[in-house]
């Protein structure tokens, strides 16, 4: 593990600076977003020799006054440059902003689903509850209104959760189904739109799945399995894992969780790992897939991470995170498990966890 933050790297005239970028925090957000959205980054990528502002407006029909102000605002972010002729060219940041996929991604997941939320992140702070969540509806956390967001919030969190998962599917399944594990019944806790079970049952011929999630969720779930002709080898079992009633069916051979610990407390992760280990079989594990922000390679991934992670206080539901591994594995601990193996830098970001009960 890399400890980014041991020191300070930043020389004091160039930390006033990233300090004014902070200050200006939703400005800025705002601007790189439009300039993206209004299509001016990208006429102007398209003239490789420059391109003025009469031009820029002309092409993308933005108001003058408008355009004038947004890109005057992107010089100072970097995203364009302008030279003595008045004539802009697109910068490196603003080729990242354009291009990312990643930096898309984040961004469509701030401007859709945290943006508004963000503004009540004080109250959220002080009382342990989601208070920005209001902004998109009126449910107990994000999860029960994920199946009735508005098309562009829906599109914009799937598109956010899917992105990290698509990548480390694939390249987790051959851990997951390796012989020695003897996996013929998968219990998916948090299965969502069922794309592992789908993974699973194209990777391994004999894998059935059970699928838990709450039942919005797994409504949707149901409807592209059986759309995919798989009923005969997945099967749903819709629960909200909140209610400590909640018992989950026996006799599995492993409980698969990926990105869904992160959305509980540590109490509740706990109680929900407690739980897990009744559902498995003698020489059953439990399989975890997570980002951990001290885990990571790169500090960029480790900024995204940190950031992201306001979304669970501010309006997902109050009381998770993304977690640093040491805070998740002491959890893990205190629900009767060992962690038996470690695999990490799985995709983007991820690190996967075999745990057994401790004996
Ligand atoms: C962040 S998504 C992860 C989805 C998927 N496992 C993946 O890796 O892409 C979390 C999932 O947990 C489900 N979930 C959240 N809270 C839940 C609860 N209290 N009971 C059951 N499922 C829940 C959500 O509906 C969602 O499908």
């Amino acid at each position: 593990m890399t400890n980014f933050y041991a020191k300070d790297k930043r020389s004091a005239i160039d930390a006033k600076h990233h300090a004014q970028v902070i200050a200006h925090g939703p400005i800025v957000f705002q601007v790189a977003r439009l300039l993206r959205d209004k299509g001016i980054l990208k006429v102007i990528e398209n003239h490789k020799t420059g391109i003025n502002l009469a031009g820029i407006v002309e092409q993308t029909k933005v108001p003058e006054y408008g355009t004038r102000v947004l890109l005057e605002a992107g010089l100072g972010m970097e995203m364009v440059t302008v030279d003595e002729d008045g004539k802009y060219y697109l910068a490196k940041t603003g080729y990242f902003i354009l291009h990312d996929p990643l930096t898309n991604v984040n961004m469509n997941f701030v401007q859709d689903i945290c943006y508004k939320g963000l503004f009540h992140l004080e109250e959220a702070i002080d009382t342990g509850k989601p208070a920005g969540l209001k902004e998109l509806g009126s449910w107990n956390t994000v999860y029960e209104g994920l199946s009735q967001l508005q098309p562009q919030q829906q599109k914009s969190w799937f598109e956010y959760d899917h992105f990290f998962s698509d990548i480390a599917f694939p390249l987790v399944l051959k851990h997951i189904y390796k012989p020695e594990n003897h996996i013929k019944k998968l219990l998916e806790i948090g299965g969502n739109t069922g794309k592992w079970a789908l993974a699973s049952t194209k990777f391994d011929q004999d894998v059935r799945i059970t699928i838990v999630d709450l039942p919005g969720q797994a409504a949707m779930a149901r409807k592209n399995i059986e759309n995919l002709g798989l009923t005969e080898r997945v099967d749903f079992y819709p629960a909200n894992v909140l209610d400590e009633s909640v018992q989950f069916p026996p006799g599995y051979d492993a409980v698969w969780m990926s990105q869904f610990l992160d959305c509980f407390s540590e109490d509740e992760i706990i109680s929900i790992m407690e739980r897990c280990g009744q559902a498995l079989n003698g020489e059953g594990a439990i399989y975890i897939l997570e980002a951990f922000w001290d885990n990571q390679r790169f500090e960029t991934a480790a900024f995204c991470i940190q950031q992201l992670s306001i979304y669970f206080t501010a309006i997902a539901n109050g009381n998770s995170q993304m977690y640093d591994s040491r805070v998740f594995k002491k959890a893990i601990d205190r629900a009767g498990f060992d962690i038996v193996e470690e695999i990490s830098g799985i995709g983007l970001s991820h690190t996967l966890l075999k745990c057994k009960k401790r004996k």
